[in-house]
């Protein structure tokens, strides 16, 4: 088995910034460097000239099982960009589907083109195809700038796709599990910090109130939680505060990663905790949706230093991984919310993990990442007959 650098999920994807050469064969060299630094095990690019597909597919690691992963489309300035961004997402997906359990391993593709501007479905019958040639060692779905029924055109070629539309055989709205996770995740902290799991009287500041938040919000309120919240659709947070004048609080959007508050919840964009926050929190603990929502790893030792606990955001945020993850095995939800659940044992562990070796918290979830990957590489010595 291939040995995963450890942490650098948040860092540029290869850790350290390979030469670029000029000149033609430069690039695969970089790519190769790229792979070797970051561990991935396959990288392919997919053009189609009629429908306009440029493509990348990254395949991280399969010790656990085929790789799971979205499908992003997005405007790259370079193709230098989609590829940095493919094997960073890649990575997280295997530190993602090893704590959450899943028999997977971690991929991403990306599509570089304009979500509004450059789709048609004989693209997505064009990446079907290209995906399928893959004979189930990647399965793909929904991400940034992609939308359920963009797959239902993909899954007419290969039977690799997820989270299509309900009507196509889909499971749905992944934010309803995710949302139960991130549940888990605050019962966890509390737990672990004041030793009650209750969450009446806490103070939880969420910022963004999207699916995944405004769905916080409504279960926070119901079991006696003071909330703040902040959108950049500063509407959406007075609607909430007018629907729960006495429980919920609108926040100035700039303002809410600075509230005095027992948890802060990023559940909108990444990268929220960095050098400008760091010294304007005020929170006692970090539980949020929110993907990459520290700058660094480095940015994880230093909140380990204030004393703030981090919630691992890959741990906490699966319960959507876990869904689509079941989708694969003929979907059944009470089995998703059921290993969903799974996530407050997980976050416990960590805590103490964290505690007993005075690691922080990012760095003791991504070692027991690495553990399931050597164990479960372990037992997959013994050949399977047939
Ligand atoms: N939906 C899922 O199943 C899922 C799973 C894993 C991770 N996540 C992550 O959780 C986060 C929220 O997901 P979602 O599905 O609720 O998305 P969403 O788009 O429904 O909601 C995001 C909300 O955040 C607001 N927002 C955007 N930028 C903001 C900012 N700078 N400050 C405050 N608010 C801002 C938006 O206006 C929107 O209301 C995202 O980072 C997403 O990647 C979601």
């Amino acid at each position: 088995m291939k040995v995963l650098n450890d942490g650098h999920l948040r860092e540029t994807a290869m850790g350290m910034k390979p030469k670029r050469k000029s000149g033609q064969g430069a690039m695969m060299e970089d790519i190769f460097h790229l792979m070797e630094e970051s561990g991935h095990e396959q990288v392919i690019f997919c053009q189609h000239k009629t429908s306009g597909l440029k493509s990348i597919i990254a395949i991280h690691d399969t010790t656990m099982g085929p790789a799971l992963g979205g499908c992003r489309m997005v405007p790259y300035e370079s193709t230098q960009a989609a590829l940095d961004d493919v094997l960073r997402l890649s990575k997280g997906m295997t530190y993602k589907c090893g704590l959450a359990d899943v028999d997977f391993g971690g991929g991403k593709a990306v599509i570089i083109g304009h979500p509004e501007r450059d789709k048609s479905p004989e693209m997505f019958r064009v990446l079907g195809r290209f995906v399928g040639g893959l004979n189930g060692r990647f399965f793909t779905g929904t991400d940034m700038g992609t939308m359920p029924e963009d797959f239902v055109h993909a899954a007419r070629e290969s039977e690799s796709f997820v989270g299509l539309p309900v009507s196509h055989g889909g499971s749905g709205d992944t934010a309803i599990p995710t949302a139960f996770g991130v549940m888990q995740g605050f019962r966890a902290t509390v737990f672990h910090l004041w030793g009650s799991v209750e969450l009446q009287g806490k103070k939880i500041a969420i910022q963004g109130t999207g699916k995944v938040g405004g769905r916080l919000v409504a279960q926070l309120v119901a079991e006696g939680a003071k909330v703040f919240v902040a959108d950049i659709h500063a509407d959406r947070a007075r609607e909430l505060q007018a629907q729960y004048p006495d429980e919920v609080q609108a926040v100035d959007v700039n303002e809410i990663h600075r509230q005095v508050c027992d948890i802060y919840a990023p559940c909108a964009v990444g990268g929220v905790v960095n050098d400008r926050t760091l010294s304007e929190l005020n929170c006692r603990a970090i539980v949020g949706s929110a993907n990459n929502q520290l700058a660094t790893d480095r940015h994880g030792d230093r909140l380990h230093d204030q004393g703030i606990l981090y919630a691992p955001d890959y741990l906490v945020n699966a319960g959507g991984l876990i869904q689509v993850a079941d989708e694969l095995k003929g979907y059944r939800h009470e089995r998703v919310m059921e290993k969903t659940q799974g996530i407050y044992d997980m976050l416990l562990k960590i805590y103490r993990l964290s505690k007993e070796e005075n690691l922080p918290t990012c760095r003791a979830a991504d070692q027991l990442v690495l553990e399931r990957l050597h164990q479960v590489a372990d037992l997959k010595r013994i050949l399977l007959g047939g």
